[in-house]
């Protein structure tokens, strides 16, 4: 058994991290204090349509605004949760209440039905957790602690955030424009195709700085695809573009010759290599986590 081996064995005790896509699903919010006004804020990025259930005299200044500003996604009942059928229709129901004993309820009846549900109140109940973001764009970072040390999991946030250039939004915005120019030059779905556009936008993120890509615009972009897909793959040099960098050196992020050729670069690496590189932008977002599991800390 080798150590990838060992590795696969021991796989298990987190939870998987995914970018839940919720653009016009309902959400309950049965609740409306302080908690119920950072679920707000993290569903409306997320472009769900949102259902309020709390007394006014309940509510959060901060829920109270988004009430106030966001009519267009949020419906809101200045009432007690009533029962059941609050829950139809829901794809996802999250509870934030000083009531335990209701939220238990609530967990239950959406449990039968078969709709994932957070009780900010019982962790042990939850099908998922929340956890601390750092949004830059497309960028979305989220930490998890499993449940563990939310307020580490706040703490670790602002150092991976002190660690980021800030120009991460950009960069992606505009590779993922890149990437759809690609598409629409070279269409096709899978196959030689795929892996052929997969390789050349790895290369091409992989040599170039994040600041290279926030000064692409559109007729610059469509150089890049000229001097470089077009002529078998290679990658350009950003001089080639016209971008002027604030950098020195352009010989790549990892010292490469910026215009080796990506093609004949990778055809022997493995797939395994190159995937984890090209998901990160593929996704047009990137989830990175931290689950700190108790078991590692003894
Ligand atoms: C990350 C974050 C995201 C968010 O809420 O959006 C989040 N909690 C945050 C803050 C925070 N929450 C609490 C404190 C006080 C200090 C402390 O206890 O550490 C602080 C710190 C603060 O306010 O700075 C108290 C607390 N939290 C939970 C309970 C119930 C319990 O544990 O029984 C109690 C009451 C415990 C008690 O009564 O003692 C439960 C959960 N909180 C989670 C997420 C999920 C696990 C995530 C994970 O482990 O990574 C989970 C399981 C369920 C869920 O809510 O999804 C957000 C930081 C956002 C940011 O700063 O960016
Ligand atoms: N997950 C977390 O990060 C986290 C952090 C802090 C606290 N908590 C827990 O989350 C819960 C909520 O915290 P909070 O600070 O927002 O509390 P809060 O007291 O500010 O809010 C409670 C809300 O529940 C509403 N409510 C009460 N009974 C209701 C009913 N029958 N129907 C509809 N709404 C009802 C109230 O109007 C109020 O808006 C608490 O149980 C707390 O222990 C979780």
């Amino acid at each position: 058994m080798d150590e990838n081996d060992i590795r696969i064995k021991k796989l298990g005790g987190g939870s998987l991290l995914i970018a839940w896509q919720l653009r016009d699903k309902n959400v309950l919010i049965v609740g409306g204090g302080e908690v119920a006004s950072q679920r707000i804020e993290s569903i409306l990025t997320a472009d769900a349509h949102i259902t309020v259930l709390s007394p006014q005299k309940g509510l959060h200044p901060r829920t109270q605004r988004f009430i106030e500003l966001r009519k267009d996604r949020i419906t809101y009942y200045d009432r007690p949760y009533s029962g059941p059928e609050e829950l139809d229709s829901m794809d996802m129901v999250l509870t934030a209440l000083d009531d335990n004993e209701l939220s238990r309820s609530i967990v239950e009846l959406s449990r039968e039905r078969r709709i994932p549900v957070n009780a900010a109140d019982i962790p042990d109940l939850c099908d998922f957790y929340f956890g601390a973001q750092i949004r830059d764009g497309p960028l979305q970072i989220m930490i998890s602690t499993n449940g563990n040390g939310p307020r580490m999991a706040s703490i670790i946030k602002t150092r991976l955030q002190k660690g980021l250039s800030g120009l991460e939004g950009e960069a992606i915005i505009k590779v993922g424009q890149l990437r759809n120019k690609l598409k629409e030059r070279e269409p096709g779905v899978g196959g030689q195709i795929g892996r052929d556009r997969m390789k050349w936008m790895s290369g091409l993120c992989n040599q170039w700085e994040m600041e290279d890509f926030t000064l692409l615009d559109e007729a610059m972009m469509e150089k890049v695809l000229d001097e470089g897909w077009e002529q078998d793959g290679r990658v350009p040099k950003v001089e080639e573009i016209g971008i002027r960098t604030s950098r020195k050196s352009t010989s790549g992020s990892f010292g490469q010759p910026s215009n080796y050729n990506v093609f004949k670069r990778v055809e022997n690496a493995s797939s395994i290599a190159i995937a984890p590189t090209t998901f990160a932008f593929v996704a047009g977002a990137a989830v990175a986590s931290l689950v700190l599991i108790r078991f590692l800390k003894r």
